[in-house]
Parts: C-alpha cells; sequence; structure tokens
C-alpha cells in the first residue's frame, strides 16, 4: 500500500518536472533558431571581400552568433539537472546555460551564477537558505529520475513531501560504466570541489589531492566557471589549458564544450613553443638535466659560443674588379681586407654590452665589422672616405658572399631550432656551453644523434633560447609600426561599430580590433593565442603539474606573467625524473610564497579494497602522503595472478577477454612498464594501442602506465609490477599510479615473487 503510493508520488513527480524541463528545451530551441537564422543573415550580407567596414562587421557579429550557437548546442545533452526549494518558498531550476522566457524571466539559472551556488554548497550540517535539493536525470529532453535531499523537511509544503524520492546522485553518477571520454559533473560536483571552480581569479592556486579526487574535472569546470565570471578578461586574453600528452587532451576534450565553452587553448607541455609538436619523452637521465634550472646556464653558454672571433685576425678576399669575358662575368682582380684580433674581440664586446638578444646585438656586430673593413678598403685603395662614402662602402661590402659568409661564420643569425639541435648533437659545443655547470656523466645523458625527434624535455631549452636569440626586428618592426597604424584605424573604427549596434556587452573596441587584426579570417583568441609565443594568457590551468620540471614551469610562466593560475596536480604520482618533489620548490621561484593550496581529500574514482592495495605502495614509495578515502566500496576483490613469462601470450588475451566479459560496455586496460608495452601489445592484438586513433574507444587498450596518467578504466590490468617499480627512480610512483586507474576491478599479473608492497594480494 505504502509502496504504490510512493510510486504513484515518483510518478507525479516526474511528470510535473517533466512539463517544466520541456518548457526548457522548447526555450533552447527557440533562442537556438533565433542564432542560426541571425548568423544566416551575416553571412548573406554578402559575398567575401567588399568593403573593409563591410568586412569587418560581418566577422565580429558572425563569429558572436557562431559562438552562441556552438554555446548553445553544446548543452542540449544533461540541459537542467538541478532544482533548489529555498526557506522563501521559491523555487530555481539549475542548467548548463542561463535561459529566459519571453517574458524575460530567468526560468533556468547558469550553473556558474551566484544564485546558484547553495546548490553545490548545501550540506546537511550547513544548509544555507535550501529545503531542499533535487536533482534530475534525464535522457535525450526525458526526465527519468529524480534524487531528492532534503534539508528540512519541516518547512516543506505537504504536497512536496509527498513527491519526495531519490537515491544519492553522486553514488548514481560514480556507478556509471566508464565511456572513454571524461564527462562533466556539473550536476554532482562537491563542496569541496565547488571551492576550487569559484576561487577567485587573481593569484594561484594550487589544488592538490591524490588519485581520483575530481582535480582535473575541477579544474576543467573552473576554466568555464571563469570565462563566465570574468568572461570581459578571458575572452580577450584566452585561458590556456597544458595537459601530459595528446591522449589526455583528447579525453578530457568534450568536457567544456559539454559547458558551453570553447574558447580555452588545450595544449601539452610539448607543445608550448609554436612550431614544434614534441612527443617523444627522454629517458630518465636526460629529462632530468634537461629539467633542471642549470639548462639556463648552459643555454646561455651555447649562445655566447657562437658570437667568435677568430684566432688571429679577420681575413675576408673581396673581388675588386671583374670583366666580361663571353657574356660571363670574371673576377680580375682580387683584395684582401684584414681586421686586426684586438678590433674583431671590440666589435664583439661592443655588441654583447647591448644585453639585447643575439639576433638583434648581431647587427652592431656586423656594423662595427663592416666599418672596419671598409676602413682597410679604403686604406689599400688609399681613398679617403667622408660619413656618405663609409655607408655606401658598407653596403657595398655587405652584397659580397665571401663578406657575409666570413661574418655569419662569426655571429650567425640562429633560430632556436638550430642553436638547440646543433648543441646537443654535438658533444664538443655541449661541452663548451656546459662549462662547469654539468657533469660528463650529465653531458653524456644529453648527448644524442643529429636528426633525433624533438622530446618534451626540448621545448624549455627552445624557449630559453628563443628569448635569447630574439629575432632579426628589423622587418618585424616595420611590419609592427604598420599592424600599429591599421590598428588605431580599427580602433576607431570598432567604436563607432559599438556605438551603432550597441553590443557593448559582448565585447569591448580592442576586442574587435583584435579579432579584425587577424586578417579578417576572425580567428579565435584560442587560435590566435595558440599561434603566438610571446602571447600572454588570462589564466593557466597546468594539470598532472607534478610532472613539469623546474625548466618547464619558466616556459609556463612567461605565458602568464601575471601569475594568474590554477595548479592541479598530486605530488605523490610524480614520474618524470624531473618532476616536482614539492609545490614550494617548483612554484617559489616564481611566486615567493604567494599561493594559495586547497586539498582534495575523497576519491571518487577507485572503490575502497582497490586503495588499500594503492595506499601500501605509497607507504614504502612516499610515506610522508596521505592517500585518499574512497567513497565507495568495489564489486570485486582485487587479485594478483602469478604467469610466467612463457605463458604470457596465453594467459594475457585471455584474462581481457573475460575482463570485457566483467565490465559489460565498460573498458579495460592492460598497463605495462614502459620497455615493454611493444610486446605486451602484440599479445592483445585485438586492443587499441596509445598511438592508435581508437585508443579511447576501444574496449580494450594497452597503455603504459606513463600513458594513462590521468585517465581511468573500469578494469586495470597490471602486468609485470616488479619492473614497473624498478624501471626508473619513480617505479613506486608509478605502480601507484597503475593501480588508480582503476574505477571497479584490478588484477596484477607478476612473472616472478609478487613484490612485497604488493603483499596485501597474495
Ligand atoms: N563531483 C563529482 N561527481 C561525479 N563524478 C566525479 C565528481 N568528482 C570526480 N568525479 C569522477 O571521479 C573520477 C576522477 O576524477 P578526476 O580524473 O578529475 O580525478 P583526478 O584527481 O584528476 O585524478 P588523477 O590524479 O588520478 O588523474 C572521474 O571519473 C570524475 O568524473
Amino acid at each position: 500500500m505504502e509502496r504504490r503510493a510512493s510510486e504513484t508520488a515518483r510518478t507525479e513527480a516526474l511528470r510535473a518536472e517533466q512539463a517544466h524541463v520541456s518548457m526548457l528545451y522548447d526555450r533552447l530551441d527557440t533562442v537556438r533558431e533565433r542564432a542560426e537564422r541571425a548568423l544566416g543573415e551575416e553571412y548573406a550580407r554578402g559575398t567575401p571581400g567588399g568593403t573593409h567596414q563591410a568586412r569587418f562587421e560581418r566577422d565580429v557579429s558572425s563569429h558572436e552568433y557562431a559562438r552562441r550557437v556552438t554555446q548553445l548546442s553544446g548543452v542540449e545533452r544533461g540541459l537542467c539537472f538541478g532544482r533548489v526549494d529555498d526557506t522563501g518558498g521559491d523555487t530555481y531550476y539549475i542548467g548548463r546555460v542561463g535561459l529566459r522566457d519571453a517574458h524575460d524571466e530567468l526560468v533556468l539559472i547558469d550553473w556558474r551564477a551566484p544564485a546558484a551556488r547553495p546548490f553545490y554548497t548545501a550540506t546537511p550540517g550547513d544548509p544555507g537558505p535550501l529545503v531542499r535539493r533535487r536533482h534530475l536525470h534525464t535522457r535525450g529532453r526525458t526526465v527519468v529520475d529524480l534524487d531528492d535531499e532534503v534539508f528540512d523537511l519541516a518547512r516543506m509544503s505537504e504536497p512536496d513531501r509527498r513527491t519526495l524520492v531519490g537515491e544519492a546522485a553522486l553514488m548514481a553518477a560514480l556507478r556509471r560504466g566508464r565511456t572513454g571520454r571524461m564527462g562533466d559533473v556539473v550536476a554532482t560536483i562537491q563542496t569541496e570541489q565547488d571551492q576550487v571552480i569559484r576561487s577567485g581569479l587573481p593569484g594561484a592556486l594550487v589544488v592538490q589531492g591524490g588519485p581520483g579526487t575530481g582535480k582535473t574535472v575541477a579544474a576543467l569546470h573552473r576554466a568555464a566557471y571563469l570565462l563566465y565570471a570574468h568572461r570581459e578578461t578571458l575572452q580577450r586574453r584566452g585561458v590556456l589549458v597544458v595537459g601530459p600528452n595528446a591522449l589526455y587532451l583528447r579525453y578530457i576534450g568534450h568536457v567544456l564544450p559539454s559547458l558551453g565553452e570553447t574558447d580555452v587553448v588545450l595544449t601539452t607541455a610539448g607543445e608550448l613553443y609554436p612550431g614544434v609538436r614534441a612527443t617523444a619523452s627522454d629517458e630518465p637521465g636526460a629529462a632530468a638535466v634537461k629539467g633542471d634550472l642549470r639548462m639556463v646556464e648552459v643555454i646561455k653558454g651555447a649562445v655566447r659560443d657562437r658570437q667568435r672571433v677568430p684566432s688571429g685576425d679577420l681575413e675576408v678576399l673581396i673581388d675588386v674588379k671583374t670583366s666580361l669575358r663571353d657574356g660571363v662575368e670574371v673576377v680580375v682582380e682580387r683584395m684582401a681586407l684584414r681586421v686586426d684580433h684586438a678590433t674583431c674581440v671590440r666589435a664583439r664586446e661592443r655588441a654583447r654590452a647591448v644585453r639585447g638578444p643575439h639576433n638583434v646585438a648581431r647587427k652592431l656586430f656586423v656594423d662595427s665589422a663592416l666599418t672596419a673593413l671598409a676602413l682597410d678598403e679604403a686604406r689599400q685603395l688609399d681613398q679617403p672616405l667622408d660619413e656618405e662614402d663609409l655607408r655606401y662602402a658598407k653596403a657595398a661590402l655587405w652584397r659580397m658572399a665571401s663578406v657575409r659568409t666570413a661574418l655569419n661564420d662569426l655571429w650567425p643569425p640562429l633560430t632556436p631550432e638550430r642553436l638547440v639541435a646543433e648543441l646537443l648533437a654535438d658533444p664538443g659545443l655541449l661541452a663548451s656551453a656546459a662549462g662547469s655547470h654539468l657533469g660528463p656523466g650529465e653531458l653524456a645523458a644529453l648527448a644524442r644523434p643529429a636528426g633525433a625527434p624533438w622530446t618534451t624535455g626540448d621545448v624549455p631549452l627552445l624557449d630559453e633560447a628563443a628569448e635569447l636569440l630574439g629575432e632579426d626586428s628589423s622587418a618585424a618592426r616595420a611590419a609592427e609600426r604598420a599592424a600599429r597604424r591599421a590598428r588605431r584605424d580599427d580602433e576607431l573604427y570598432a567604436q563607432g561599430v559599438l556605438e551603432i549596434a550597441d553590443v557593448t556587452e559582448m565585447l569591448d573596441a580592442r576586442a574587435l580590433a583584435d579579432r579584425h587584426d587577424s586578417g579578417g579570417t576572425a580567428l579565435t583568441t584560442a587560435e590566435r593565442a595558440a599561434r603566438d609565443r610571446h602571447w600572454v594568457y588570462g589564466h593557466v590551468i597546468v594539470d598532472e603539474a607534478q610532472e613539469l620540471s623546474a625548466m618547464a614551469w619558466r616556459t609556463v610562466m612567461r605565458r602568464i606573467p601575471t601569475r594568474s593560475l590554477t595548479v592541479v596536480g598530486d605530488v605523490a604520482q610524480t614520474g618524470s625524473a624531473a618532476g616536482a618533489r614539492s609545490w614550494g620548490e617548483m612554484l617559489d621561484p616564481y611566486l615567493k610564497g604567494r599561493w594559495r593550496e586547497a586539498r582534495l581529500l575523497v576519491n571518487y574514482r577507485t572503490p575502497a579494497e582497490i586503495m588499500e592495495v594503492a595506499a601500501d605502495v605509497l607507504k614504502a614509495v612516499a610515506p610522508d602522503q596521505e592517500p585518499p578515502t574512497s567513497v565507495r566500496d568495489g564489486e570485486a576483490p582485487p587479485r594478483a595472478l602469478r604467469v610466467r613469462r612463457a605463458d604470457l601470450p596465453r594467459a594475457l588475451p585471455e584474462l581481457v577477454m573475460s575482463e570485457l566479459a566483467e565490465v559489460g560496455e565498460g573498458r579495460t586496460a592492460v598497463l605495462t612498464p614502459d620497455a615493454r608495452h611493444r610486446e605486451i601489445a602484440a599479445l592483445v592484438p585485438d586492443a587499441a594501442s596509445a598511438l592508435t586513433a581508437d585508443a579511447l574507444d576501444s574496449p580494450a587498450v594497452v597503455l603504459t602506465v606513463t600513458q594513462s596518467k590521468g585517465l581511468e578504466f573500469d578494469s586495470v590490468v597490471v602486468v609485470a609490477p616488479e619492473e614497473i617499480l624498478t624501471q626508473s627512480p619513480k617505479g613506486g610512483q608509478d605502480l601507484y599510479v597503475a593501480i588508480t586507474r582503476a574505477t571497479r576491478r584490478l588484477t596484477v599479473i607478476h612473472e616472478g615473487e609478487l613484490p612485497s608492497v604488493l603483499a596485501r594480494l597474495a
């Protein structure tokens, strides 16, 4: 009887919520159609080209409409997911975007708006103004379930009391099988995560938390929140999210669009230097040296070494007379110009004294050398030179190939790519550049053959070199002057457009001019920022930040002089030999202790039984670190299987098959020591690997532990833990990472004795 009554109440509540949600989708359709129509009209307003003014107007408004259409399309799934009833008797609905009805009444509150905050912060102990929080679960546009948390039953109306329904929304969310892509958690953000998400924009926030505590998910929601709360600042300068590798970026790539945000640059630490996409990684020895701050001095040394003077006097042969013979120009007289050693040294010191970048100072060196050569030429020809003659003589000399070659040999124009590639491939150059800064073992670790692919550890070296080399700027300066003139015109014009169109809320004149600066192709802020090494972002989020070396932090900090940063990671998971042992060690050189730390302590991913195994490993390798507490129990106890290496080809595929059957729609990952990935991947040919396009979508995947950083799988099979433990000085941390990728099941396959840190599985 009672059961029937509660069923009826549930149906009643579902019906009422469905009516509201259907109204919201109708409204979404209407605004989306309106934006699409406006966009279509913008496109129809003329063929490409047209007047400057027409092009500009079209670019600006079409970009805004396109953004709005993308935003409204991204929020279709789970448009409305929450409702709150407050003590004043009011009810609000919370969703991915804010919507108003035809009478301009707010019918859906954006989850990032201050009014939505109680939905995330209310707890039974501190409910704030809430009487009830309700989660709405939808499939497509249909409301399929509801969860209620009641904070004050006494204040609820009788009909509302009757319709109370639910089971904890968080648990329902956590039990879902893994799809291979991270999803947003906007409906179930927890209070401590909410504090991270809404922490102020200025300054640096470090989010330290164990595996599965929602650091990544909180950081991405923070990006969306900051773009909402500080749209003006951040849309112009952009938000940069740095992740560990391309696979990981694909894994998290859906979260921001599902929250209606696309204006974020997602990149890896290997791509921070525009034009280079480094994917290879260094051996631990090389990684440790490349990531060390002593490399600043080594790169400085490498640049200085390229500013040479000859050991004796400089001698250059020039052609003074040529004549035509059978239509071919032949040299009839040559002259040797000479500049004495001391003058060469003075020319170099003068150029160095301006402390400009190498390619800029080079002009000064070339100028001094040309003056000395021209004076010698005049002396030999016994021709007096006035200032005008001197200028002419220098220009004539610079046109001669022999002069250019000689001077370029002494002070070559250099790109960062050339400097670093030549440095690492030439033990002599390397030893000279390093001086006393590196020992013989470190030099040997750095050396590599010419033509080797760029590694992630090279990127900070390239960035450092770019700072020291600068660009040959005379042409660039002229272009900049012209651009500044055009930009002033654009700004004045943009101001006019704003006044006419009254769109001041969306963009300011500078942002409009910025858009237009891109040559009419309306690049987004994100696109322009990603191409420009000098771009200064409005906010930078670094995920898996414990893996960044001290050198990599220099590269990141150059992109954010305001130090408006979110640093997300776990120093207990550091796998890179050059990574962080503590946050202070990495950040204090830039932040001088001025950073705030938030700690996340609850693991939403790994069940308690598996986390106990991980905790044993952590205790052995980093006894000062606390493992997080799991929020739920598992379905199957973790286990260890001993399989002789010779039997692995038969046993592993069988195990993967049975795990796939266990997890149904979920995903299974085989995690291997770095050195054995190829061999083990070959044993499971149907599984994807990090290099295949379906790495995230395939039911089974074989990855190295390093590649699995930040990811998660329903079932994890760790192969050869004994080798993972010894593969690098951080092997223990690697094993900890591997174990904590599991959301439901863990199997460890060991070939020899079970390592003592896994004794719990014996
Ligand atoms: N509030 C939440 N509601 C629902 N799911 C959540 C919540 N917080 C975290 N999760 C889920 O927990 C899992 C772990 O989150 P996430 O990957 O962000 O953790 P992490 O701290 O970055 O982990 P790691 O350090 O291991 O990379 C994800 O599946 C995420 O969706």
